[in-house]
């Protein structure tokens, strides 16, 4: 039997919810057997970031080369990558590897605000790592950044996945998190070609911390498992629809969300 194996490029969070934490525990309960290359230490909690330790390009680069020399990689996802430095090697490394099902998940900043991705990096992330993607994951305000425009409607958000579309990624999902506006959380996709939704009912909830990082994770999961690129989505939006709506309420700020609860779904539904 061959084992699906899913790789994250991202940041550490110590509270457990964001980052390679929750890309890990999101593969695990995916059934994909799970591997890590460290961009940075952050330091974190329920209530925030209170310190970002970014390692050298070159660490990222070399866990890289030891998961793929070894174990091999059916599936990438990449996060919190902080500067255009790591952002140059790790897409470096994908091109070398020829690597197909990467998801990448442009982390600008955490909910808090603390900034996990420099400035000046942006420029790295279009032209370096978006070609590479078959699916990049932004929020509204990511793609605002991405796409240079504001997005105040559906109808902006279609043109500004159309624009971030022209960098190279097979398919755009901009999520709808961060849209307040309507009692649905809906999530935009484009192809290249059409343009569709995804929606689940809007929590009302300040549990949200890692949502977009575990929603890329379930992306990259299903794609490891050699599912095709819609239904890893599909089957993404149900994860994390679960995840938030059965919250553990652990913290006293933004908790995490509950990456048990889908497989908990699952299970009880197989009853
Ligand atoms: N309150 C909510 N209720 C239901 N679904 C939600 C809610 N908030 C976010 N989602 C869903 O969670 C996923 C992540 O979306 P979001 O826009 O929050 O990403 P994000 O801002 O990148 O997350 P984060 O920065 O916390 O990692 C999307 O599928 C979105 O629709
Ligand atoms: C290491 C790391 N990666 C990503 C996020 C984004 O998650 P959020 O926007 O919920 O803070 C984070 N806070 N920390």
């Amino acid at each position: 039997m061959s084992i699906p194996k899913a790789l994250t490029v991202a940041g550490s969070d110590s509270g457990g919810g964001a980052g390679i934490q929750a890309d890990i525990k999101t593969f695990q309960e995916l059934g994909v057997f799970g591997m890590s290359a460290i961009t940075a230490i952050t330091v974190q909690n329920t209530l925030g970031v209170q310190g970002v330790y970014p390692l050298p390009a070159a660490a990222a680069a070399e866990q890289m080369d030891a998961v793929g020399t070894d174990l091999g990689v059916d599936a990438v996802k990449t996060g919190m990558l902080f500067s255009a430095d790591i952002i140059e090697a790790v897409a470096g490394r994908i091109a070398d590897f020829g690597w197909r099902n990467v998801v990448v998940d442009p982390v600008m900043v955490a909910k808090g605000g603390a900034r996990l991705l420099q400035q000046d990096a942006v420029d790295a992330l279009k032209n370096k790592l978006l070609p590479l993607a078959a699916v990049v994951t932004p929020n509204i305000p990511e793609a605002e950044v991405l796409a240079g425009m504001a997005i105040r409607s559906m109808e902006e958000r279609c043109e500004a996945a159309y624009r971030i579309a022209a960098y190279g990624p097979a398919m755009v999902v901009i999520k709808g998190g961060h849209d307040e506006s309507s009692d649905k959380a809906v999530d935009l996709t484009f192809d290249g070609e059409s343009f569709s939704t995804l929606e689940g009912s809007r929590i009302d909830t300040r549990h949200t911390h890692g949502t977009g990082c575990t929603f890329s994770a379930a992306i990259a999961a299903e794609l490891a498992k050699g599912n095709p690129v819609n239904e890893a989505v599909r089957t993404a939006r149900e994860f994390i629809q679960a995840a938030i709506e059965n919250s553990l309420g652990i913290g006293g700020g933004s908790g995490p969300t509950n990456h048990w609860a889908f497989r908990s779904q699952k299970e009880g539904a197989a009853r």
